[in-house]
């Protein structure tokens, strides 16, 4: 009988990926000992944390793996848990080699875009736009990630049901909670409990937003969404400052008031160096059953607001659309399938796709546009 060797073996667990880092579990130090016998082969994995919650998924695809390579072997996985210094070299090597902390997406040359979802008054559907337009992102296939930012509202999690979850931490890495194929973090948590009320002052949410910055693993992201508080609070100042290179979009409703709320946020962002890139208007209209469009809340707020930036800012901000008042939108929030995963043939999910698409440049024929110049999703 020919036997099989422990290269192959390793080979063959190269192809295994760690279920939560999402990388060769060989790679990350994860094999500890393959030891060959008779008839059985024994694999020795380290886990990060002793209580894995993956475990199952660990020893079912190992014994996946090697079964295709040892045919008449039995294969058995044993498993140990990683020691400090193990954990730290794994860090290490996750980080590119770094041992300091740093925020990926601020160093030159990061193909991340980062897009700031920003609104001046509360309760506008920021947080609604920027789950359904961060999986219209993900729907293209680019690889998304969301940061809850919003320490009054942290509403994210629970709007993409994943509420109850709390991240894994390897060492000072935060692993960030995946969801509806996104990976995801919030402030809410971060926080000890999850009823607990954030009363922090700038310096506190400051490193909350650097933290969730630089010691969340997000791996290669092609597209990275940050609900902000609404508001030109100090969470807006510090993410000016950790990245000028954030583009912002800002959520208002047709009303008048809150247009003059948002045009403020729009110059505020400007004036920390990062550039508007449109203005999403929201609640736009109710469908009746007649068909007929009732304006519940007005109309022309964002079509002011994209225009008024445009000039105080010397370019383009364009109007990236107007979503209607749904009851499926708010059904998606609440029960946490969001409307453009349940309904994508709604309306409001029509909106936010063409949105999503002309942010990141997958409309075609759109003046000033570079088309097929750079891989998708990274124009
Ligand atoms: N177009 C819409 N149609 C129906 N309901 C909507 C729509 N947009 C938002 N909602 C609902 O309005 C409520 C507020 O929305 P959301 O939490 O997204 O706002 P927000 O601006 O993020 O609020 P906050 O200021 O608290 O962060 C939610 O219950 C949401 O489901």
């Amino acid at each position: 009988m020919a036997s099989v060797t422990e290269d192959q073996v390793r080979e063959a667990l190269a192809r295994v990926n760690d279920p939560e880092i999402k990388r060769p579990i060989t790679e990350l130090g994860m094999v500890d000992t393959v030891t060959i016998g008779e008839t059985e082969i024994v694999v020795r994995l380290l886990l990060t944390v002793a209580g894995c919650p993956l475990k199952d998924t660990l020893t079912r695809d190992v014994t996946n793996a090697v079964g295709q390579v040892a045919p008449t072997h039995t294969v058995r996985v044993d498993m140990g848990v990683m020691t400090d210094e193990q954990r730290k070299d794994m860090q290490t090597m996750l980080r590119g080699g770094q041992t300091e902390r740093e925020i990926p997406f601020a160093q030159p040359g990061s193909l991340t875009k980062v897009y700031a979802i920003a609104s001046g008054k509360g309760g506008v559907g920021k947080s609604s736009v920027t789950v359904n337009l961060a999986i219209a992102m993900a729907n293209r296939g680019l690889k998304v990630g969301i940061i809850d930012a919003d320490i009054y509202g942290h509403s994210i999690p629970d709007m993409l049901g994943v509420g109850d979850l709390r991240p894994t931490q390897v060492e000072d890495m935060i692993m960030p909670v995946p969801a509806h194929g996104m990976k995801v973090i919030s402030i809410g948590m971060l926080k000890p409990r999850k009823d607990q009320v954030v009363a922090w002052r700038g310096p506190m949410l400051d490193r909350a937003l650097v933290q969730m910055l630089s010691d969340v693993y997000w791996g290669d992201l092609d597209a990275l969404l940050l609900d902000l508080p609404p508001g030109t609070g100090d969470m807006a100042i510090s993410l000016g400052q950790h990245l000028p290179n954030a583009e912002v979009v800002v959520v208002t409703t047709p009303q008048q008031a809150a247009a003059q709320i948002a045009e403020r946020a729009g110059t505020m962002a400007s004036m920390l160096h990062q550039r508007v890139v449109g203005v999403l208007e929201n609640m736009s209209y109710l469908t009746l059953p007649s068909g007929e469009r009732m304006e519940v809340f007005g109309s022309g707020g964002a079509e002011q607001v994209a225009a008024t930036l445009s000039e105080r800012l010397g370019y383009d901000v364009p109007l990236l659309g107007q979503i209607p008042l749904e009851e499926q939108l708010r059904i998606g929030g609440d029960s946490g399938d969001p409307v453009i995963v349940t309904h994508p043939d709604a309306e409001s999910s029509r909106i936010l796709q063409a949105a999503a698409d002309q942010l990141s440049g997958r409309t075609r024929g759109l003046a000033g546009m570079q088309l097929g110049l750079a891989p998708a999703g990274r124009l």
